[in-house]
Protein backbone atom coordinates (compact mmCIF):
# COMPACT_ATOMS: atom_id res chain seq x y z
CA UNK A 1 0.00 0.00 0.00
CA UNK A 2 1.38 3.73 -0.94
CA UNK A 3 0.39 5.36 2.19
CA UNK A 4 0.49 9.27 1.52
CA UNK A 5 1.08 11.79 4.68
CA UNK A 6 -0.05 15.46 4.60
CA UNK A 7 2.81 18.44 5.09
CA UNK A 8 1.63 19.59 8.62
CA UNK A 9 2.51 15.03 9.46
CA UNK A 10 5.58 15.50 7.63
CA UNK A 11 6.88 18.31 9.62
CA UNK A 12 5.30 16.40 12.98
CA UNK A 13 7.37 13.40 12.02
CA UNK A 14 10.35 15.71 11.05
CA UNK A 15 10.26 17.74 14.54
CA UNK A 16 12.04 15.12 16.70
CA UNK A 17 14.55 14.31 14.51
CA UNK A 18 15.15 17.77 13.99
CA UNK A 19 16.05 18.16 17.99
CA UNK A 20 18.44 15.59 17.29
CA UNK A 21 20.55 17.20 15.09
CA UNK A 22 19.48 14.50 12.64
CA UNK A 23 20.85 15.76 8.95
CA UNK A 24 17.57 15.45 7.14
CA UNK A 25 18.69 17.87 4.53
CA UNK A 26 21.87 16.51 3.83
CA UNK A 27 20.28 13.00 3.47
CA UNK A 28 17.25 15.29 1.22
CA UNK A 29 19.62 16.64 -0.85
CA UNK A 30 21.53 13.59 -1.39
CA UNK A 31 18.39 11.59 -2.60
CA UNK A 32 18.46 14.25 -5.01
CA UNK A 33 21.53 14.21 -6.34
CA UNK A 34 21.45 10.58 -6.73
CA UNK A 35 18.26 10.20 -8.52
CA UNK A 36 20.03 12.64 -10.88
CA UNK A 37 22.83 11.17 -11.54
CA UNK A 38 20.71 7.97 -12.21
CA UNK A 39 18.59 9.93 -14.66
CA UNK A 40 21.36 10.87 -16.74
CA UNK A 41 23.08 7.52 -16.78
CA UNK A 42 20.33 6.03 -17.86
CA UNK A 43 20.21 8.10 -20.93
CA UNK A 44 23.58 7.27 -21.48
CA UNK A 45 25.29 10.25 -20.31
CA UNK A 46 28.32 10.96 -18.31
CA UNK A 47 27.87 13.48 -15.20
CA UNK A 48 31.20 14.70 -16.12
CA UNK A 49 30.77 17.54 -18.50
CA UNK A 50 26.49 17.83 -18.06
CA UNK A 51 24.68 20.76 -17.91
CA UNK A 52 22.34 20.55 -14.76
CA UNK A 53 19.74 23.97 -13.81
CA UNK A 54 18.95 24.57 -10.39
CA UNK A 55 16.04 26.15 -9.61
CA UNK A 56 16.51 27.70 -6.29
CA UNK A 57 13.17 29.16 -4.47
CA UNK A 58 13.36 30.77 -1.34
CA UNK A 59 12.67 27.75 0.99
CA UNK A 60 13.97 24.60 2.43
CA UNK A 61 13.19 23.27 -0.93
CA UNK A 62 15.27 25.57 -2.41
CA UNK A 63 18.22 24.52 -0.41
CA UNK A 64 17.62 20.56 -1.11
CA UNK A 65 17.93 21.51 -4.83
CA UNK A 66 21.43 23.98 -4.09
CA UNK A 67 22.81 21.10 -2.05
CA UNK A 68 22.24 18.12 -5.01
CA UNK A 69 23.73 20.90 -7.33
CA UNK A 70 26.64 21.44 -5.27
CA UNK A 71 27.17 17.35 -5.35
CA UNK A 72 26.82 17.49 -9.19
CA UNK A 73 28.97 20.32 -9.44
CA UNK A 74 31.56 18.08 -7.32
CA UNK A 75 30.85 15.11 -9.44
CA UNK A 76 32.01 17.64 -12.69
CA UNK A 77 28.79 18.31 -13.48
CA UNK A 78 28.69 22.39 -15.11
CA UNK A 79 25.60 23.71 -12.69
CA UNK A 80 23.62 27.19 -13.31
CA UNK A 81 21.63 28.56 -10.42
CA UNK A 82 18.27 30.28 -11.05
CA UNK A 83 17.64 32.35 -8.17
CA UNK A 84 14.12 32.63 -7.57
CA UNK A 85 13.72 34.76 -4.45
CA UNK A 86 15.98 37.20 -2.63
CA UNK A 87 16.10 35.23 0.46
CA UNK A 88 17.33 31.51 -1.15
CA UNK A 89 19.03 29.54 1.98
CA UNK A 90 22.32 31.67 2.46
CA UNK A 91 24.42 28.96 3.62
CA UNK A 92 22.87 26.36 0.24
CA UNK A 93 23.67 28.80 -1.68
CA UNK A 94 27.64 29.27 -0.40
CA UNK A 95 28.18 25.75 -0.53
CA UNK A 96 26.70 25.47 -3.86
CA UNK A 97 28.64 28.56 -5.11
CA UNK A 98 31.88 26.72 -3.91
CA UNK A 99 31.25 23.54 -5.13
CA UNK A 100 31.79 25.10 -8.47
CA UNK A 101 27.98 26.13 -9.13
CA UNK A 102 27.31 29.43 -10.92
CA UNK A 103 24.13 31.96 -10.84
CA UNK A 104 22.42 33.07 -13.96
CA UNK A 105 21.32 36.50 -15.11
CA UNK A 106 17.97 36.69 -13.52
CA UNK A 107 16.20 38.26 -16.51
CA UNK A 108 13.82 36.21 -18.58
CA UNK A 109 16.37 36.19 -21.29
CA UNK A 110 19.61 34.81 -19.21
CA UNK A 111 17.23 32.01 -17.50
CA UNK A 112 15.98 30.53 -20.66
CA UNK A 113 19.53 30.46 -22.46
CA UNK A 114 20.06 28.57 -19.21
CA UNK A 115 17.32 26.55 -19.55
CA UNK A 116 17.75 25.90 -22.99
CA UNK A 117 21.44 24.57 -22.12
CA UNK A 118 20.41 21.77 -19.52
CA UNK A 119 19.39 18.55 -20.10
CA UNK A 120 18.54 18.14 -16.68
CA UNK A 121 16.32 20.54 -14.02
CA UNK A 122 16.15 20.13 -10.54
CA UNK A 123 12.76 22.07 -9.75
CA UNK A 124 13.46 22.83 -6.08
CA UNK A 125 11.46 26.55 -6.26
CA UNK A 126 8.71 25.35 -4.08
CA UNK A 127 7.46 22.46 -1.61
CA UNK A 128 5.60 21.47 1.34
CA UNK A 129 5.71 24.83 2.18
CA UNK A 130 3.46 26.45 -0.59
CA UNK A 131 -0.41 26.21 -1.56
CA UNK A 132 -1.15 26.99 -4.51
CA UNK A 133 -2.00 29.12 -6.78
CA UNK A 134 1.68 30.51 -6.65
CA UNK A 135 1.69 33.77 -6.20
CA UNK A 136 4.61 36.54 -8.09
CA UNK A 137 7.16 36.29 -9.35
CA UNK A 138 7.01 32.37 -8.94
CA UNK A 139 3.64 32.27 -10.96
CA UNK A 140 5.51 33.53 -13.84
CA UNK A 141 8.87 31.91 -13.66
CA UNK A 142 6.81 28.56 -13.48
CA UNK A 143 4.31 29.24 -16.74
CA UNK A 144 7.90 30.54 -18.38
CA UNK A 145 9.72 27.27 -17.71
CA UNK A 146 7.03 24.89 -18.25
CA UNK A 147 6.41 26.52 -21.79
CA UNK A 148 10.10 26.15 -22.20
CA UNK A 149 10.10 22.30 -21.15
CA UNK A 150 7.19 21.62 -23.71
CA UNK A 151 8.42 23.84 -26.62
CA UNK A 152 11.90 22.42 -25.99
CA UNK A 153 13.31 20.10 -28.74
CA UNK A 154 14.97 17.77 -26.19
CA UNK A 155 13.00 17.79 -23.21
CA UNK A 156 14.62 17.98 -20.48
CA UNK A 157 15.04 15.79 -17.60
CA UNK A 158 12.89 17.55 -14.66
CA UNK A 159 13.46 15.68 -10.72
CA UNK A 160 11.10 17.71 -8.46
CA UNK A 161 12.66 17.97 -5.14
CA UNK A 162 9.94 16.62 -2.97
CA UNK A 163 7.20 17.68 -5.32
CA UNK A 164 6.16 19.60 -8.53
CA UNK A 165 6.43 23.08 -7.80
CA UNK A 166 2.51 24.68 -7.69
CA UNK A 167 1.00 21.32 -7.17
CA UNK A 168 -2.14 20.91 -4.45
CA UNK A 169 0.48 19.35 -1.71
CA UNK A 170 -2.01 17.98 0.51
CA UNK A 171 -5.12 17.87 -1.79
CA UNK A 172 -3.84 16.70 -5.11
CA UNK A 173 -5.89 20.19 -6.90
CA UNK A 174 -4.13 21.73 -10.31
CA UNK A 175 -5.29 25.43 -9.74
CA UNK A 176 -2.40 27.62 -11.52
CA UNK A 177 0.75 26.69 -13.15
CA UNK A 178 3.01 23.44 -12.30
CA UNK A 179 6.45 22.57 -13.47
CA UNK A 180 5.89 19.01 -14.61
CA UNK A 181 8.57 16.44 -13.53
CA UNK A 182 9.99 13.62 -14.95
CA UNK A 183 10.96 12.49 -11.57
CA UNK A 184 9.93 13.40 -8.19
CA UNK A 185 11.81 12.78 -5.09
CA UNK A 186 10.10 12.62 -2.05
CA UNK A 187 10.97 13.34 1.25
CA UNK A 188 10.20 10.67 4.13
CA UNK A 189 6.60 9.80 2.40
CA UNK A 190 4.60 10.05 -0.43
CA UNK A 191 2.18 13.61 0.34
CA UNK A 192 -1.57 13.04 -1.07
CA UNK A 193 -0.71 15.17 -4.19
CA UNK A 194 1.36 12.92 -5.77
CA UNK A 195 -0.66 9.83 -5.97
CA UNK A 196 -4.10 11.78 -6.16
CA UNK A 197 -4.85 13.30 -9.21
CA UNK A 198 -4.92 15.23 -11.01
CA UNK A 199 -1.77 16.56 -9.02
CA UNK A 200 -0.49 13.27 -9.24
CA UNK A 201 -0.40 13.35 -13.32
CA UNK A 202 2.42 16.36 -12.93
CA UNK A 203 4.80 13.79 -10.90
CA UNK A 204 6.35 11.40 -13.21
CA UNK A 205 7.94 8.67 -11.41
CA UNK A 206 7.69 9.05 -7.48
CA UNK A 207 10.46 7.98 -5.80
CA UNK A 208 10.53 8.04 -1.67
CA UNK A 209 13.49 8.96 -0.15
CA UNK A 210 13.71 7.20 2.90
CA UNK A 211 15.97 10.13 4.84
CA UNK A 212 14.31 8.57 8.59
CA UNK A 213 11.16 9.61 8.95
CA UNK A 214 8.49 7.57 10.77
CA UNK A 215 4.52 7.38 10.31
CA UNK A 216 2.37 5.60 12.28
CA UNK A 217 -1.27 6.61 11.91
CA UNK A 218 -3.62 6.75 9.37
CA UNK A 219 -2.39 7.89 6.11
CA UNK A 220 -4.46 11.05 4.34
CA UNK A 221 -4.40 9.21 0.90
CA UNK A 222 -3.86 5.82 0.12
CA UNK A 223 -3.14 3.26 -2.89
CA UNK A 224 -4.22 -0.18 -2.59
CA UNK A 225 -1.58 -2.94 -4.70
CA UNK A 226 -2.16 -6.35 -5.60
CA UNK A 227 -1.35 -8.20 -2.09
CA UNK A 228 -3.52 -5.40 -0.13
CA UNK A 229 -6.42 -6.68 -2.55
CA UNK A 230 -6.13 -10.02 -1.86
CA UNK A 231 -6.15 -9.72 1.98
CA UNK A 232 -9.12 -8.30 1.79
CA UNK A 233 -11.12 -11.09 -1.14
CA UNK A 234 -12.77 -14.05 0.58
CA UNK A 235 -11.26 -17.14 -0.61
CA UNK A 236 -13.74 -20.01 -0.35
CA UNK A 237 -13.13 -22.87 1.48
CA UNK A 238 -14.24 -26.22 2.13
CA UNK A 239 -17.33 -25.25 4.52
CA UNK A 240 -18.52 -22.42 2.11
CA UNK A 241 -21.72 -23.12 0.22
CA UNK A 242 -22.99 -20.44 -2.41
CA UNK A 243 -25.11 -18.69 0.40
CA UNK A 244 -21.88 -18.04 2.50
CA UNK A 245 -19.63 -17.14 -0.54
CA UNK A 246 -22.52 -14.16 -0.80
CA UNK A 247 -25.16 -13.14 -2.81
CA UNK A 248 -25.50 -10.40 -4.37
CA UNK A 249 -28.52 -8.81 -5.99
CA UNK A 250 -29.10 -6.57 -8.72
CA UNK A 251 -31.85 -4.02 -10.08
CA UNK A 252 -29.88 -3.38 -13.15
CA UNK A 253 -30.51 -2.40 -16.72
CA UNK A 254 -34.45 -1.44 -18.30
CA UNK A 255 -36.17 -1.03 -21.43
CA UNK A 256 -33.70 1.57 -22.59
CA UNK A 257 -30.32 0.38 -21.47
CA UNK A 258 -30.72 -3.29 -21.52
CA UNK A 259 -27.00 -4.08 -21.73
CA UNK A 260 -26.15 -2.75 -18.29
CA UNK A 261 -27.84 -5.67 -16.72
CA UNK A 262 -25.36 -7.91 -18.81
CA UNK A 263 -22.46 -5.62 -17.78
CA UNK A 264 -23.27 -5.57 -14.58
CA UNK A 265 -24.08 -9.45 -14.08
CA UNK A 266 -21.05 -9.63 -15.78
CA UNK A 267 -18.85 -8.24 -13.38
CA UNK A 268 -20.82 -9.48 -10.62
CA UNK A 269 -20.40 -12.97 -11.34
CA UNK A 270 -16.61 -12.08 -12.29
CA UNK A 271 -15.96 -11.91 -8.84
CA UNK A 272 -16.74 -15.00 -7.57
CA UNK A 273 -20.02 -14.91 -5.48
CA UNK A 274 -22.24 -17.75 -4.42
CA UNK A 275 -24.97 -16.45 -6.74
CA UNK A 276 -26.08 -13.30 -8.80
CA UNK A 277 -29.85 -12.32 -8.31
CA UNK A 278 -31.38 -10.04 -10.93
CA UNK A 279 -34.86 -8.23 -10.10
CA UNK A 280 -35.05 -6.37 -13.66
CA UNK A 281 -38.04 -8.33 -15.26
CA UNK A 282 -37.77 -6.48 -18.56
CA UNK A 283 -34.35 -7.55 -19.57
CA UNK A 284 -34.14 -10.97 -17.89
CA UNK A 285 -34.43 -12.93 -20.88
CA UNK A 286 -31.70 -10.88 -22.60
CA UNK A 287 -29.34 -11.61 -19.33
CA UNK A 288 -30.04 -15.34 -19.13
CA UNK A 289 -29.00 -16.29 -22.78
CA UNK A 290 -26.23 -14.90 -21.50
CA UNK A 291 -25.60 -16.01 -18.30
CA UNK A 292 -28.17 -19.02 -17.30
CA UNK A 293 -26.71 -19.20 -13.73
CA UNK A 294 -28.54 -15.86 -12.73
CA UNK A 295 -31.47 -16.54 -10.42
CA UNK A 296 -34.60 -13.75 -11.44
CA UNK A 297 -36.68 -12.04 -9.33
CA UNK A 298 -36.32 -11.06 -5.75
CA UNK A 299 -34.92 -12.72 -2.70
CA UNK A 300 -32.07 -12.62 0.30
CA UNK A 301 -28.72 -10.94 -0.16
CA UNK A 302 -25.59 -9.75 1.43
CA UNK A 303 -25.36 -6.69 -1.06
CA UNK A 304 -27.45 -5.01 -3.51
CA UNK A 305 -26.26 -2.92 -6.58
CA UNK A 306 -29.45 -0.14 -8.09
CA UNK A 307 -29.44 1.97 -10.81
CA UNK A 308 -27.19 1.20 -14.08
CA UNK A 309 -29.09 1.58 -16.93
CA UNK A 310 -32.04 2.61 -15.04
CA UNK A 311 -33.10 6.21 -16.52
CA UNK A 312 -33.36 8.65 -13.84
CA UNK A 313 -37.39 8.91 -14.51
CA UNK A 314 -37.26 4.74 -13.56
CA UNK A 315 -36.04 4.89 -10.19
CA UNK A 316 -39.66 4.31 -8.45
CA UNK A 317 -39.03 0.57 -8.74
CA UNK A 318 -35.60 0.64 -6.99
CA UNK A 319 -37.10 2.22 -3.57
CA UNK A 320 -38.25 -1.26 -2.14
CA UNK A 321 -35.14 -3.12 -2.37
CA UNK A 322 -32.90 -0.35 -1.18
CA UNK A 323 -35.44 0.33 1.60
CA UNK A 324 -34.95 -3.26 2.64
CA UNK A 325 -30.92 -3.14 2.58
CA UNK A 326 -31.33 -0.48 4.56
CA UNK A 327 -33.63 -1.83 7.01
CA UNK A 328 -31.55 -4.91 7.25
CA UNK A 329 -27.96 -2.69 6.85
CA UNK A 330 -26.49 -5.05 4.36
CA UNK A 331 -24.25 -2.90 1.82
CA UNK A 332 -25.81 -1.11 -1.33
CA UNK A 333 -24.55 0.57 -4.59
CA UNK A 334 -26.31 3.20 -6.01
CA UNK A 335 -25.01 4.00 -9.48
CA UNK A 336 -26.11 5.86 -12.29
CA UNK A 337 -29.89 6.58 -12.12
CA UNK A 338 -30.24 5.87 -8.62
CA UNK A 339 -28.00 8.44 -7.85
CA UNK A 340 -31.42 10.43 -8.89
CA UNK A 341 -32.66 9.19 -5.65
CA UNK A 342 -29.97 10.89 -2.86
CA UNK A 343 -30.51 14.36 -4.18
CA UNK A 344 -34.26 14.14 -2.48
CA UNK A 345 -35.15 11.58 -0.84
CA UNK A 346 -32.52 9.49 0.54
CA UNK A 347 -30.30 12.23 2.01
CA UNK A 348 -28.98 10.50 5.25
CA UNK A 349 -27.23 7.33 4.27
CA UNK A 350 -24.93 4.97 6.19
CA UNK A 351 -20.81 4.37 4.91
CA UNK A 352 -22.30 0.85 3.91
CA UNK A 353 -24.44 2.38 1.46
CA UNK A 354 -21.59 3.24 -1.85
CA UNK A 355 -22.31 5.72 -4.33
CA UNK A 356 -20.15 5.53 -7.28
CA UNK A 357 -20.72 8.95 -9.88
CA UNK A 358 -18.44 10.11 -12.66
CA UNK A 359 -17.21 13.98 -12.02
CA UNK A 360 -20.37 14.96 -13.92
CA UNK A 361 -22.83 12.98 -11.65
CA UNK A 362 -21.12 13.79 -8.08
CA UNK A 363 -21.01 17.72 -9.62
CA UNK A 364 -25.01 17.71 -10.04
CA UNK A 365 -25.32 15.69 -6.46
CA UNK A 366 -23.44 18.07 -4.56
CA UNK A 367 -25.21 20.83 -6.68
CA UNK A 368 -28.64 19.36 -5.41
CA UNK A 369 -27.90 19.34 -2.14
CA UNK A 370 -27.16 23.13 -2.20
CA UNK A 371 -22.73 23.10 -2.71
CA UNK A 372 -22.59 24.92 -6.27
CA UNK A 373 -19.90 22.54 -7.88
CA UNK A 374 -19.02 22.75 -11.31
CA UNK A 375 -18.13 19.31 -13.05
CA UNK A 376 -14.60 21.00 -13.79
CA UNK A 377 -14.56 21.89 -9.76
CA UNK A 378 -14.91 18.11 -9.49
CA UNK A 379 -12.10 17.38 -11.48
CA UNK A 380 -9.43 20.17 -10.60
CA UNK A 381 -10.00 18.91 -6.90
CA UNK A 382 -11.41 15.19 -6.51
CA UNK A 383 -10.38 14.78 -2.71
CA UNK A 384 -12.30 17.95 -2.01
CA UNK A 385 -15.65 17.20 -3.51
CA UNK A 386 -15.67 13.47 -2.53
CA UNK A 387 -14.99 13.96 1.03
CA UNK A 388 -17.88 16.90 1.04
CA UNK A 389 -20.35 14.63 -0.84
CA UNK A 390 -19.58 11.59 1.91
CA UNK A 391 -19.91 13.89 4.69
CA UNK A 392 -22.83 15.46 3.07
CA UNK A 393 -24.71 12.41 2.47
CA UNK A 394 -23.28 10.07 4.93
CA UNK A 395 -22.12 7.31 2.19
CA UNK A 396 -18.98 6.48 0.99
CA UNK A 397 -18.14 7.85 -2.91
CA UNK A 398 -16.12 6.21 -5.54
CA UNK A 399 -15.79 9.12 -8.27
CA UNK A 400 -14.38 7.17 -11.06
CA UNK A 401 -12.37 8.56 -13.38
CA UNK A 402 -8.55 7.64 -14.67
CA UNK A 403 -7.25 7.33 -11.27
CA UNK A 404 -10.79 6.38 -8.68
CA UNK A 405 -11.12 8.77 -6.36
CA UNK A 406 -12.71 7.14 -3.02
CA UNK A 407 -13.69 8.14 0.29
CA UNK A 408 -16.14 7.64 3.04
CA UNK A 409 -17.29 10.21 5.58
CA UNK A 410 -14.02 9.18 7.48
CA UNK A 411 -10.95 6.84 7.10
CA UNK A 412 -8.50 7.97 4.36
CA UNK A 413 -8.95 8.64 0.95
CA UNK A 414 -7.95 5.95 -1.91
CA UNK A 415 -6.61 6.38 -4.70
CA UNK A 416 -6.56 3.61 -7.47
CA UNK A 417 -5.20 4.53 -10.92
CA UNK A 418 -6.09 3.25 -14.15
CA UNK A 419 -3.99 0.74 -15.95
CA UNK A 420 -4.36 1.70 -19.26
CA UNK A 421 -6.93 4.38 -20.36
CA UNK A 422 -8.04 2.51 -23.36
CA UNK A 423 -11.03 1.39 -20.25
CA UNK A 424 -12.46 4.72 -20.87
CA UNK A 425 -15.53 3.27 -22.72
CA UNK A 426 -19.26 2.72 -22.36
CA UNK A 427 -20.14 0.44 -19.62
CA UNK A 428 -17.12 0.18 -17.61
CA UNK A 429 -18.75 1.53 -14.88
CA UNK A 430 -21.34 -0.89 -15.25
CA UNK A 431 -18.99 -3.37 -14.81
CA UNK A 432 -17.51 -1.72 -11.82
CA UNK A 433 -20.93 -1.73 -10.24
CA UNK A 434 -21.52 -5.34 -10.53
CA UNK A 435 -17.87 -6.15 -9.61
CA UNK A 436 -18.50 -3.89 -6.24
CA UNK A 437 -21.60 -5.25 -5.32
CA UNK A 438 -19.95 -9.28 -5.24
CA UNK A 439 -17.62 -7.76 -3.26
CA UNK A 440 -19.43 -5.87 -0.87
CA UNK A 441 -21.90 -9.01 -0.50
CA UNK A 442 -18.70 -11.59 0.86
CA UNK A 443 -17.92 -9.04 3.34
CA UNK A 444 -22.02 -8.27 3.79
CA UNK A 445 -22.73 -9.94 6.91
CA UNK A 446 -19.41 -8.16 8.30
CA UNK A 447 -20.22 -5.07 7.06
CA UNK A 448 -23.61 -5.03 8.59
CA UNK A 449 -22.04 -6.07 12.19
CA UNK A 450 -19.74 -3.28 12.17
CA UNK A 451 -23.07 -0.99 11.47
CA UNK A 452 -21.60 1.96 10.04
CA UNK A 453 -18.60 0.28 8.68
CA UNK A 454 -15.55 2.34 9.95
CA UNK A 455 -14.06 2.90 6.18
CA UNK A 456 -14.27 -0.71 5.69
CA UNK A 457 -16.84 -0.40 2.46
CA UNK A 458 -14.16 2.46 0.66
CA UNK A 459 -11.48 0.05 1.27
CA UNK A 460 -13.70 -2.88 -0.17
CA UNK A 461 -14.40 -0.28 -3.20
CA UNK A 462 -10.59 0.65 -3.74
CA UNK A 463 -10.08 -3.10 -4.29
CA UNK A 464 -12.99 -3.34 -6.52
CA UNK A 465 -11.09 -0.36 -8.64
CA UNK A 466 -8.13 -2.14 -8.41
CA UNK A 467 -9.22 -5.09 -9.81
CA UNK A 468 -11.08 -3.17 -12.51
CA UNK A 469 -8.20 -1.57 -13.44
CA UNK A 470 -6.29 -4.68 -13.70
CA UNK A 471 -8.76 -6.21 -15.44
CA UNK A 472 -9.34 -3.26 -17.88
CA UNK A 473 -5.36 -3.15 -18.78
CA UNK A 474 -4.32 -3.10 -22.34
CA UNK A 475 -1.94 -2.33 -24.87
CA UNK A 476 -4.97 -1.83 -27.54
CA UNK A 477 -8.58 -1.18 -27.70
CA UNK A 478 -10.96 -2.75 -25.00
CA UNK A 479 -14.49 -3.22 -25.06
CA UNK A 480 -16.37 -2.97 -21.72
CA UNK A 481 -17.24 -7.23 -22.04
CA UNK A 482 -13.18 -7.08 -22.29
CA UNK A 483 -13.37 -6.03 -18.60
CA UNK A 484 -15.85 -8.27 -17.70
CA UNK A 485 -13.49 -11.23 -19.05
CA UNK A 486 -10.77 -9.95 -17.44
CA UNK A 487 -11.72 -9.99 -13.86
CA UNK A 488 -11.15 -13.54 -13.09
CA UNK A 489 -7.20 -13.08 -14.00
CA UNK A 490 -6.86 -9.62 -12.06
CA UNK A 491 -8.35 -11.21 -8.84
CA UNK A 492 -5.89 -14.65 -9.54
CA UNK A 493 -2.75 -11.92 -10.20
CA UNK A 494 -3.77 -10.31 -6.89
CA UNK A 495 -3.96 -13.65 -4.71
CA UNK A 496 -0.42 -14.30 -6.71
CA UNK A 497 0.82 -10.81 -5.84
N1 LIG B 1 9.83 17.95 5.91
C1 LIG B 1 11.00 17.32 5.96
O1 LIG B 1 11.17 16.35 6.62
C2 LIG B 1 12.11 17.86 5.21
C3 LIG B 1 11.91 18.94 4.34
N2 LIG B 1 12.85 19.35 3.54
C4 LIG B 1 12.54 20.29 2.48
O2 LIG B 1 11.91 21.46 2.96
C5 LIG B 1 10.79 21.78 2.15
C6 LIG B 1 9.87 22.66 2.88
O3 LIG B 1 10.54 23.84 3.08
P1 LIG B 1 9.85 25.18 3.58
O4 LIG B 1 9.01 24.91 4.73
O5 LIG B 1 10.92 26.16 3.80
O6 LIG B 1 8.90 25.60 2.40
P2 LIG B 1 9.13 25.63 0.80
O7 LIG B 1 8.30 24.56 0.22
O8 LIG B 1 10.55 25.65 0.44
O9 LIG B 1 8.44 27.00 0.36
C7 LIG B 1 8.77 28.21 0.99
C8 LIG B 1 8.93 29.26 -0.08
O10 LIG B 1 7.77 29.36 -0.88
C9 LIG B 1 7.34 30.71 -1.00
N3 LIG B 1 5.87 30.69 -1.08
C10 LIG B 1 4.98 30.33 -0.14
N4 LIG B 1 3.73 30.31 -0.62
C11 LIG B 1 3.82 30.71 -1.92
C12 LIG B 1 2.87 30.89 -2.97
N5 LIG B 1 1.55 30.66 -2.82
N6 LIG B 1 3.33 31.29 -4.17
C13 LIG B 1 4.64 31.53 -4.37
N7 LIG B 1 5.59 31.34 -3.41
C14 LIG B 1 5.19 30.95 -2.20
C15 LIG B 1 7.90 31.43 0.20
O11 LIG B 1 8.20 32.70 -0.19
P3 LIG B 1 8.07 33.92 0.84
O12 LIG B 1 6.63 33.92 1.25
O13 LIG B 1 9.01 33.59 1.94
O14 LIG B 1 8.48 35.05 0.00
C16 LIG B 1 9.16 30.61 0.51
O15 LIG B 1 10.24 31.15 -0.20
C17 LIG B 1 10.28 20.42 1.76
O16 LIG B 1 9.42 20.45 0.68
C18 LIG B 1 11.59 19.67 1.48
O17 LIG B 1 12.04 19.95 0.17
C19 LIG B 1 14.17 18.70 3.58
O18 LIG B 1 15.16 19.61 3.39
C20 LIG B 1 14.48 18.02 4.88
C21 LIG B 1 13.42 17.19 5.38
K1 LIG C 1 9.73 21.47 -5.89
Amino acid sequence: MLRAYRSSEVREAEKPLLEQGVPLMERASFAVATAAVRELRSRGHLVTGSQVLVLAGGGNNGADALYAGAYLAARGASVEIVRASDSVHAEALATAKESGCALVDSGKDGILKAARRAGLWIDGLAGIGVRPPLTEPLSSLVTLLEEERIAAPDEPIVIAVDCPTGIGVDDGALVGPVLTATVTVTMGAPKPGLIAPPASRVCGRVEVADIGLWFTGEPAVATLSGSDVADLLRVPGPTDHKYTRGVVLLGTGSDSFPGAAVLTVGGALGAGPGMVRLDSPEVAGLVLRRYPEVVTGLGRAQAVVLGSGVPATETERLKAPLDRALEEKYPVVLDAGALELVKTEYTDLPSTVVLTPHAGELAELLSARGEGITRQDVEAAPIRAVRLAATITGATIVLKGASDVIAGPDGPVYSQPARSHWRAVAGAGDVYAGLLGALLASAGEDLARSGRGYGKPALIAAAASWIHAEAAHSDGPIRAMDIVDGIPAAIASALHD
